[in-house]
């Protein structure tokens, strides 16, 4: 089921500050900041040869990372995105074996314009998954 790592996602309290410290102190590079209005988060990411890093912060009052900034101030691991090359049949399978879905089960649209599922990070280690159609 499983595919390339497409990114490892980092929650920051300032995206801004982020971006430059992964920019200017690191010497990454690091794409400009994308709004996901329907993802309740702000985006960077940082382009490495193997993968990317994506920067997120909250975006509006409902933002599903708020809660994780509350408990983590200074920011913190996040994500984990997983490549897959057919979500639904990767869904289908995941809720057979009494994996949990997020949301209503029915793919979004994620930063890359691909369609994305995440799992909770209960079901798995302590970790939130995401799951992106490539
Ligand atoms: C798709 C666009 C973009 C992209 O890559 O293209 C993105 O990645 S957007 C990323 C932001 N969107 C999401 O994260 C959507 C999925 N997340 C959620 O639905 C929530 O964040 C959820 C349900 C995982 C957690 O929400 P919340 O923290 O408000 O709920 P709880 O406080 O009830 O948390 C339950 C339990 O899980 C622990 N938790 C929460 N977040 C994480 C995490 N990121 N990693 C590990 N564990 C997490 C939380 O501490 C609670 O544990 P407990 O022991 O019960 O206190
Ligand atoms: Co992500």
């Amino acid at each position: 089921m499983l595919g390339r790592v497409n990114h490892i996602a980092i929650a920051v309290p300032d995206l801004k500050a982020a971006s430059a410290s992964y920019r200017d102190t690191l010497g990454a590079v690091v794409s400009e900041p994308q709004s996901l209005p329907e993802h309740g988060v702000t985006v960077v990411f940082v382009e490495l040869p193997n993968t990317k890093v994506e920067l997120l912060q909250p975006l509006g009052e409902a933002s599903p990372i708020a809660a994780f900034l509350e408990k983590n101030p200074s920011g913190g691991m996040h994500h984990i995105c997983y490549e897959v090359d057919d979500i639904l049949a990767a869904r289908d399978q995941l809720t057979a074996s009494g994996a949990r879905v997020l949301g209503n089960g029915e793919p979004k649209i994620g930063a890359h314009g691909k369609p994305v599922l995440f799992l909770h990070p209960k079901d798995f280690f302590g970790t939130l998954i995401e799951l992106e159609q490539v």
